[in-house]
C-alpha cells in the first residue's frame, strides 16, 4: 500500500473518468460531441488553464441527478483509497451546475450520500471545500453562499478556482470575509498561472490558510521569505502543471526548490481523471523526475496532513503513521 496521506486540492468534477462520463450520458439521455471513450481521452491535450476549463465545464453536463454526483465521488474515493489517501479535502464547483439548472442541494445531497459512509467503506475521512469561481460575478460567489448557508454541517470551508489571469483575488474579499465569519476555513487558487502578486492577494485580502498551487510565489523573495516563515501551506499539483504548460516538464519542476526553500509543500492530483494519474502517482512522478529521495515523500506526506483541516490529535495519530511506513 502506498504511503499514507491526505489529498487537499482534487476538484470532484475532475475526477470524472470518460468511461463514467459515457454511462452517465447514457443513463440521462445526453449525446456528447466525441464519439467513445478513446476519442475523448484524445481531447485530453492542453495548452494552458482555459483549454482545459472548456473540456472539463462541457462535460459536466453528464453530471445531473443526485446519484450522478454520488457515483462520481464513489468511483473517486475507492480510488483514492487505493493511492494511500487517508483524508481527502474535496472541491466542487456548484456554480458550474447551478448554471446549467441543477439545484445546489442535488449537488451536495449526491455529494454527501458517498463522502457520508467513506470513513466505513474506504477507510478515508472527508471534508468539502465550496470554490467560487473566479470568473464569474461576485454576487453569483454571494448567492452560492447564500444557498450554502443551510448546509453548514457539509461544507468546511471556501475556495476559488477557475480561469486565473485577469481575474484577481481581491474581487472576492467581500465573499471570503462573509465566508469567515460564518465559521468556513478559506483557501484560494492563486500563483498557478497569475503572478506571485495575486498569492499576496489571497494570502492579504481574502484571509487565504492555504494556497492552491502557489509555483509562482518562486518570483518574489519576500513571498518566498514570508511563506516559510509562516508555514501558510501549499498544495502543489505536479503532474496538472505540467499538462496545463505551467512548467515545460516535471524535471523542470520547482517543488523541490519549494521545499529547499523551507515552505509547507503537499503534492495533490487536481483533476486526475484529464492529467494522467492520481495523488500517489504524482508523488511517484516527481520522486523519479526530481530525485526525491523515500524521505522526502515522507516529509510530503506528513506535511499534507500538517497541511490539513483535521483535528491536531487526529493530525497527530496519521503522522505517527507515515513515521511508521516503511517503503517496499
Ligand atoms: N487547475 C485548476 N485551476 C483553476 N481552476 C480549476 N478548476 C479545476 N481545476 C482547476
Ligand atoms: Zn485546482
Amino acid at each position: 500500500m502506498p504511503i499514507p496521506k491526505a489529498e487537499l486540492h482534487v476538484h470532484i468534477e475532475g475526477t470524472l473518468e470518460p468511461e463514467l462520463a459515457f454511462e452517465l450520458a447514457r443513463r440521462n439521455g445526453i449525446t456528447l460531441k466525441h464519439p467513445g471513450v478513446a476519442e475523448l481521452r484524445e481531447a485530453y491535450s492542453f495548452d494552458d488553464l482555459q483549454s482545459f476549463l472548456h473540456l472539463y465545464y462541457e462535460l459536466m453536463d453528464v453530471l445531473r441527478t443526485e446519484a450522478d454526483f454520488r457515483d462520481l465521488a464513489a468511483a473517486y474515493l475507492e480510488r483514492a483509497a487505493a493511492q494511500g489517501v487517508r483524508h481527502a479535502e474535496i472541491f466542487f464547483d456548484p456554480q458550474a451546475h447551478t448554471t446549467r439548472g441543477v439545484p445546489f442541494e442535488t449537488v451536495l445531497n449526491g455529494l454527501n450520500s458517498a463522502l457520508e459512509d467513506s470513513e466505513d467503506r474506504y477507510g478515508v475521512s472527508t471534508a468539502l471545500i465550496l470554490c467560487f469561481l473566479r470568473d464569474h460575478p461576485v454576487d453569483d460567489a454571494l448567492a452560492t453562499l447564500e444557498a450554502a448557508r443551510p448546509h453548514l454541517e457539509h461544507i468546511s470551508g471556501v475556495g476559488l478556482d477557475s480561469a486565473e489571469v485577469g481575474h484577481p483575488p481581491g474581487k472576492f474579499a467581500e465573499v471570503f470575509e462573509a465566508a469567515g465569519r460564518l465559521g468556513l476555513r478559506r483557501v484560494a487558487h492563486a500563483g498557478e498561472e497569475g503572478p506571485a502578486a495575486y498569492v499576496r492577494e489571497a494570502l492579504e485580502v481574502l484571509g487565504a490558510e492555504r494556497i492552491d498551487h502557489g509555483i509562482r510565489s518562486l518570483d518574489d523573495p519576500d513571498l518566498v521569505e514570508h511563506l516559510a516563515r509562516t508555514q501558510v501551506p501549499l498544495t502543489v499539483c505536479p503532474f496538472s502543471n505540467v499538462r496545463l504548460r505551467a512548467v515545460d516538464t516535471l524535471a523542470d519542476h520547482p517543488l523541490r526548490r519549494l521545499m529547499d526553500a523551507g515552505l509547507l509543500v503537499t503534492v495533490n492530483s487536481d483533476d486526475p481523471s484529464y492529467f494522467g494519474g492520481h495523488v500517489h502517482d504524482n508523488y511517484l512522478g516527481v520522486q523519479e523526475h526530481l530525485g526525491l529521495s523515500d524521505e522526502d515523500l515522507r516529509t510530503l506526506a506528513r506535511n499534507s496532513f500538517t497541511a490539513s483541516f483535521l483535528s491536531p490529535e487526529r493530525r497527530a495519530e496519521l503522522i505517527a503513521e507515515v513515521d511508521a511506513y516503511r517503503f517496499g
